[in-house]
């Protein structure tokens, strides 16, 4: 009798804590060709009310959509079942590659696809954790619980941003993971990743269900904000909101990413992750609005407001 499973829709989840990089690693992922000749499906999950990782991904030749407003991992679970079921009909991908919110539980996203609706058409296969080498200590105070189940549900981890890392701070890392998820293959450079995945992608995620019972404990009480509409932003006092954002006194910032217009039709991405931030020109933008979202705990959200709307010119 012909094996069924090989029918079914074969699952990467790529996880990470805000803003490691798992957009990045998805498009470069795509860019060297390792789904390649299937047909591939990436699916979003942004945990603020406006997509913004999509935008950056349209330009890749692969179908795309997102769950927006709700994490997948918790409020947002009913809708990813329903949204698998529907891409498994309209869609039917070879391949999908599914990226959680920063602050998702993994252990809960890899249940999801242990329910009998989602494993009638989907197969779970390899899990990529990727750790941020620059912000993993920062994390590990915010939520040490989050982090460790990001890192102890994966079945591969990709250390990024390695090259703004002193070789004993990559060590104490390796080691911290090692602790959390003993042999568990660890890369630092993309190269040695893409090798191990160009022969094992495919093969199923290996470690099933841990026997660990650690997910009620950890404190999901992350806020979001978000802000779409017309307007031109003012980059000088932009930027000077960038550098009172750690402050404290909008609540604690983790995480602000967006694309914003700073006229004479110029675009902008902005990428704020703990405390450094980077603002990108954009060269392909439609009349789209300006969207941003902030990720943290304890914001102060009519502060924030006023602060950006001051910075609309
Ligand atoms: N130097 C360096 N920067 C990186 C690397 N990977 C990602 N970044 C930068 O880190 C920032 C966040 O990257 P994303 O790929 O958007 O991270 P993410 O995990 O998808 O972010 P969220 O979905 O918001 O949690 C961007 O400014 C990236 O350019 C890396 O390996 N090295």
């Amino acid at each position: 009798m012909a094996d069924m499973n090989l029918n079914k829709i074969r699952v990467n989840i790529i996880s990470g804590f805000l803003g490691a990089g798992k957009t990045t690693l998805i498009q470069t992922l795509i860019e060297h060709g390792i789904y390649s000749d299937s047909k591939l499906m990436v699916l979003e999950n942004e945990f603020g009310r406006v997509d913004i990782d999509s935008g950056l991904l349209e330009r890749l030749d692969v179908e795309l959509d997102s769950i927006v407003s709700s994490c997948i991992c918790c409020s947002g679970a009913v809708t990813l079942q329903d949204k698998l079921s529907d891409i498994a009909v309209r869609v039917a991908p070879r391949y999908l590659l599914l990226e959680p919110t920063g602050v998702a539980r993994l252990s809960d996203v890899k249940r999801i696809f242990c329910s009998a609706r989602v494993k009638e058409h989907y197969r779970l296969y390899q899990i990529i954790t990727v750790v941020d080498a620059v912000n993993y200590a920062d994390w590990l105070k915010v939520s040490k619980g989050l982090f460790e189940d990001q890192v102890r549900f994966s079945d591969i981890l990709f250390i990024s941003k390695s090259a703004c890392c002193e070789q004993k701070e990559l060590e104490r890392l390796c080691s911290l993971l090692e602790k959390i998820h003993p042999h568990c293959p660890v890369f630092i450079n993309e190269s040695s990743l893409f090798d191990y995945l160009k022969k094992d992608v495919m093969n199923e995620a290996s470690n099933g269900m841990p026997f660990i019972t650690v997910f009620n404990q950890i404190p999901n009480d992350f806020e979001t904000c978000s802000f779409e509409g017309k307007g031109v932003l003012d980059l000088f006092k932009f930027e000077q909101l960038l550098g009172r954002l750690n402050t404290g006194i909008y609540g604690d910032i983790y995480r602000l990413k967006g694309i914003f217009p700073c006229g004479g039709g110029k675009w902008h991405s902005i990428e704020y992750v703990s405390h450094d931030y980077q603002i990108t020109d954009l060269e392909f933008v439609d009349d789209i609005p300006m969207k941003l979202c902030v990720i943290g705990k304890d914001l102060t959200m009519n502060a924030l407001e006023e602060s950006l709307r001051n910075c609309i010119v």
